[in-house]
């Protein structure tokens, strides 16, 4: 029997006939692809290629002039289960006098009212620390954002996007302005989350050295001028793990042993 593609080998997106335009300019024509559960997707193109507009739409800011998506197994108007989805835009050029603090910026990517108006449960913080411990940015949590590095900037992102647990996450251009040591130290958290934590990535970005060493060579599909390198985390046949969930506290002291060793 094979449980494993029950278990973890369902399409947790599936982009169909998609197409999109800017008023009159067409940007993606009758984009087709899908992510599997675990798998780990590049999505590559050049400059104007379309690939944020694709995950905007994904992500639900933007509704495709034709074709449908859907988020595990749901078209997109019907699909609620937002906080299972982690998304970190481009890096956006924050405004170093945004008032708010790490931990509010953390606890503002939790899903639910509660956020909107400030109210937080001890629950809420709990996760919020483990989120920060995650990301090895426990330490700036009072800090205001704006006054962050790009680098710790983009893990107090990740952080905010790691704090509901998601199984997928959607970064564009992780990595764009910071330095090579810190980009090394980030492609190897996401790396890790992708091989131990079961999580599902899907990634925009122009570190080719990063995608091929990771992700293969070759693009595995192409639409258009987007470009699809996957890397699945096992084989089908090879789906006898089960919840393998670990908390993002095993990220943690995984991370430390590394730096100690
Ligand atoms: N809000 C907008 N209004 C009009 N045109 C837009 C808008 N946003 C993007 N575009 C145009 O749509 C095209 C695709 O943009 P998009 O940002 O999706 O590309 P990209 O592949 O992510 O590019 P990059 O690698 O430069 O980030 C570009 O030509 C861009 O100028």
């Amino acid at each position: 029997m094979n449980r494993g593609t029950e278990a973890c080998h369902r399409d947790i997106i599936t982009v169909d006939s998609v197409s999109f335009s800017y008023q009159q300019r067409v940007v993606l024509n009758d984009v087709s692809f899908n992510v599997k559960e675990r798998d780990f997707i590049g999505l590559i193109g050049t400059n104007g290629a379309g690939k944020t507009t694709m995950l905007r739409i994904i992500v639900g800011l933007l509704r495709p002039t034709a074709g449908e998506v859907r988020l595990f197994g749901e078209p997109i108007s019907q699909f609620k289960g937002w906080e299972r989805i982690g998304y970190v835009p481009q890096k956006n050029n924050l405004n170093p006098l945004f008032p708010a603090t790490v931990k509010e910026v953390v606890l503002s990517g939790l899903a639910g009212k509660r956020k909107w108006f400030g109210l937080h449960s001890r629950q809420d913080y709990i996760k919020c620390d483990d989120a920060l411990m995650a990301m090895g940015v426990e330490d700036l949590a009072d800090k205001r954002i704006g006054q962050l590095s790009g680098g710790q900037q983009q893990r107090v992102f990740l952080a905010r996007a790691l704090i509901n647990n998601p199984s997928l996450l959607i970064l564009d251009e992780p990595t764009v302005g910071i330095d090579h040591e810190t980009q090394e130290s980030f492609f190897h958290m996401i790396k890790h989350m992708h091989q131990h934590h079961n999580m599902t990535f899907l990634m925009v970005s122009h570190d080719m050295e990063m995608i091929k060493g990771y992700l293969g060579e070759q693009p595995k599909s192409a639409a258009g001028k987007l470009n699809f390198y996957i890397r699945h985390s096992h084989e089908t046949q090879d789906c006898v793990e089960e919840n393998l969930a670990h908390s993002l506290k095993h990220l943690r002291s995984q991370m430390e042993s590394r730096k100690e060793g």
